[in-house]
This record gives C-alpha cells, sequence and structure tokens, in this order.
C-alpha cells in the first residue's frame, strides 16, 4: 500500500530532496515541508546532506487473550466498523492466520512462534512460554511495519504444527496484533498506540470452551478439563499479567443476578477504561465521573428472567486510575438497544444509533446479546476515532530532519 506522508522538516530546502533508492526522484515541497507517497519499502529520504525519516502512518493496536477467547470474533466486529470484508492475503498460504481488509491488517502472534509442534514437545514447554516465540523478530518486524516498510512475516500453520514460508505484508492504515502475548515484550509493548486484553474468567473459559472444542471439534469433556489445567500456569505466569498494561480491559464474568449461577449462560461483563490515554476517552453512563447503578428494563426495553443491570464508576486497576462500565445481563430484542445507546457518552458513533446498528448487523456473532458484543463494539468504534485523530494529528507534529 503506498502510504501517504507528510514530513515537516527544519531542513533548509534550497537543495533539491530525493527518495534515495531505487532511483533518485525528486519530492514535491514548498515552503517547510514535503509531501510524498512512500512505496512501502524506503522510509529514508535525503535533502542534500540530511536524511529525512518518515515515522509510517500505520497505527498499531494490541489484542491479547488466551486461545479460545473471543479475539476471532472481536476482529471481526472490528473490521465490520471500518466496513469491508476481512479476507486472507490473496494467493498465498490457505492456511495464514492473517486477515487483511482495506484499512485493517490483523496479524496473529502465533506466528512468531520460534518452537513448531514438535519442537514444543520435545522441549516440554507450552506455546504461552516466552521460550516458544521470538519476540526479536516480533519487535524488529511490529517496528518495521509501524515505519512504513514491509515485511516478510513467518506463518506458524496451525493445521500442521508447523513453521511454513514467511507471507508478504505491507504497511496497513491499522495494524492488529493479536494473540497470547502482544504486551509481554516491553519494546513491542512501545509500539502499540492502543491495548486491550479480553480477560475471560475461569468458569466462562471453560463453558465456551466446551461449546466450541466439544460440540465443534469432537474433543471429549476431558481432554478439554486436561488441556486448561496443563496450560494454566503458564497462563497465569506470562498471558494474566498483561492485562495490567492494557488501555482496555473486556473482563468476562459468571453474573451476579442469580444466586449461584452455575450455567455460565448469563454473563457480568466488565469494560475497565483506563485513564490518561492519549487519543482515548472513556465512555461514560448518564453524568460522567458520577457513580450509578441503572436497570434498564421496563417500558422501554423487554427483560427477561433475570433482567439486565447497568453500572459505572471510577475504580483503580493495578494502581491507576479507570474508569469501569459493566453490564450484568443479555438484551431480548437488540432493536431496543437504542434506548440504552441513548444513555451513553463518548461512544465515538458518527451518527445516533451507530452502536445498535453495528449489533445488529453482526446478530449471529456470539456474544451479541451480552455485554461482550456491546463493549467490543465500542471498543471497535473507539480504535477507529482513535485512529482518525492520530492521523490528524501526524500532519502537525513536526519530524526531526537527522544529519547523514
Ligand atoms: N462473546 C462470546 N459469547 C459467547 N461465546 C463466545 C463469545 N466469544 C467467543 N465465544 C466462544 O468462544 C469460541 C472462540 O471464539 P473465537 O474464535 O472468537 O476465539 P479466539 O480467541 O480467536 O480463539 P483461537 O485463538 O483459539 O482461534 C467461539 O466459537 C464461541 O464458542
Ligand atoms: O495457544 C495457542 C494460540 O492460539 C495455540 O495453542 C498455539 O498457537 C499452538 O497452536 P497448536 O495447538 O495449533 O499447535
Amino acid at each position: 500500500m503506498a502510504a501517504a506522508c507528510t514530513v515537516y522538516t527544519t531542513h533548509s530546502l534550497n537543495s533539491p530532496c530525493y527518495v534515495s533508492t531505487p532511483t533518485k526522484t525528486q519530492l514535491g515541497f514548498s515552503q517547510n515541508h514535503l509531501v510524498f507517497n512512500s512505496s512501502g519499502k524506503k522510509t529514508n529520504w535525503r535533502c542534500g546532506s540530511s536524511v529525512i525519516t518518515c515515522l509510517g502512518d500505520t497505527v498499531v493496536i494490541g489484542l491479547a487473550a488466551d486461545s479460545g477467547c473471543g479475539k476471532s470474533t472481536f476482529m471481526r466486529r472490528l473490521t465490520s466498523v471500518f466496513g469491508g470484508a476481512a479476507e486472507s492475503p490473496k494467493g498465498g498460504n490457505p492456511d495464514s492466520n492473517t486477515l487483511i481488509s482495506d484499512t485493517t491488517t490483523v496479524i496473529c502472534l502465533d506466528d512468531y512462534h520460534s518452537l513448531d509442534r514438535t519442537g514444543r514437545k520435545e522441549k516440554g514447554v507450552t506455546a504461552l512460554d516466552p521460550r516458544a516465540n521470538d519476540f526479536n523478530l516480533m519487535y524488529e518486524q511490529v517496528k518495521a511495519l509501524k515505519d512504513g516498510i514491509a515485511v516478510e512475516k513467518p506463518i506458524y500453520n496451525h493445521v500442521t504444527g508447523l513453521l511454513d514460508p514467511p507471507e508478504l505484508i505491507k504497511p496497513p492504515k491499522i495494524l492488529v496484533i493479536e494473540g497470547l502475548h502482544p504486551m509481554f515484550d516491553e519494546r513491542v509493548r512501545k509500539l502499540l498506540d492502543f491495548s486491550i486484553y479480553l480477560d475471560i474468567s475461569n468458569e466462562v473459559k471453560f463453558a465456551w470452551k466446551i461449546q466450541r472444542d466439544m460440540a465443534e471439534r469432537g474433543h471429549s469433556l476431558e481432554s478439554i478439563k486436561t488441556s486448561i489445567e496443563a496450560r494454566k500456569p503458564d497462563f497465569d505466569a506470562y498471558i494474566d499479567p498483561q492485562k495490567q498494561y492494557a488501555d482496555a480491559v473486556i473482563e468476562v464474568l459468571p453474573t451476579q443476578l442469580i444466586p449461584d449461577d452455575n450455567e455460565g449462560k448469563i454473563l457480568r461483563v466488565r469494560l475497565i477504561m483506563r485513564e490518561g490515554v492519549q487519543f482515548f476517552s472513556p465512555v461514560y453512563l448518564f453524568d460522567e465521573g458520577s457513580t450509578i447503578s441503572w436497570i434498564p428494563c421496563g417500558r422501554k426495553l423487554n427483560c427477561s428472567y433475570p433482567g439486565i443491570k447497568f453500572s459505572y464508576g471510577p475504580d483503580t486497576y493495578y494502581g491507576h486510575e479507570v474508569t469501569v462500565l459493566e453490564m450484568d445481563g443479555q438484551f431480548d430484542r437488540l432493536d431496543e438497544l437504542i434506548y440504552v445507546e441513548s444513555h451513553l457518552s463518548n461512544i465515538s458513533t458518527r451518527f445516533y444509533g451507530e452502536v445498535t446498528q453495528q449489533m445488529l448487523k453482526n446478530a449471529d456473532f456470539p456474544g451479541s446479546n451480552n455485554g461482550t458484543g456491546l463493549f467490543q463494539t465500542i471498543i471497535g468504534l473507539k480504535i477507529r476515532d482513535l485512529f482518525e485523530q492520530i492521523v490528524a494529528s501526524k500532519g502537525k507534529i513536526p519530524v526531526e530532519a537527522t544529519k547523514a
């Protein structure tokens, strides 16, 4: 993709500016800034004796969660906000984990497994163990994409358990890195413009695993239990701690509306939003900064047992200030969600009812009748807003010209 790039420089533009490779093409410029299209391959431009580094326009989003915790579903909701379908790279490996749409490219961090399935078995490590992953390559490639440079990314093949030949990834407008460890390595973490952690409680994770792996993949109840237990120590050591770094956490818990519920069908979902994140302002209910408990069921919202309860207010999370919006229960009729939407603010919609429209459009996705779908949709809209703000701000920030 050719990324448009504007570079503001203090360099005197009396001497002409050239793309240093592959051909010496003169760049257009006026007064103190240059405007040009980058090939997506080269980020250094030469002006007299100075080299100007073009910071790519790629916005990088990190999405962390354990396997089977709804990352793919979230990605489908996010892509849907931008319109257009997400597809695997054309003509590439049919087992590629990458999804590309007009605006977004989603890469799966499983592709940075340094050990294949046999290698992990031989060394006695799980895929969650950092020793089974190449964080140096992950950092170099995410950085390159952020800087506007295409990369040859490896592919981990989930069908064969092998590392396949790499695929070409060009810098997109929005790069989403999803998987087990987007916030584990400090260098990678610092490249993220926004990060999300899907925190699914053990009870709910178990219910979802049973539903998918038993019903859809023919696994036995015993094997699902064994697999969850085997992953737990590494999950606790390497995956779960990443939530302290997330800008938004979607926490999924069993309902509190039914005493001692053990069915795991009705969910209590908490959207934990960090305060002070650039280009992100937390969503609020009714009145910003207050503490509110709201049961919307009645004339405008039909609710069957056990009903719906919203809560909103400030809190602290891992020592930092957050705002928490919570929904316990589920919707009977999605079209009535407009009533709830009209009481929420800072949801970054472009028109009245956009959240409801998105939820109706994706009504067949898992979680569309509860807080998981609602909060994933809202975060999708917030990411669109964050992206637009970052792009707008780039035109205003001077980029230093460095001496060659
Ligand atoms: N919000 C939800 N409500 C109910 N079930 C859900 C929800 N999200 C996901 N699930 C269940 O979990 C399964 C896995 O979801 P999804 O494929 O989105 O997760 P994933 O994290 O991408 O998984 P993996 O990493 O294993 O590919 C779904 O098939 C569905 O059964
Ligand atoms: O935790 C996982 C991330 O999705 C997978 O278990 C890991 O990638 C290994 O994959 P596979 O089980 O296909 O060998």
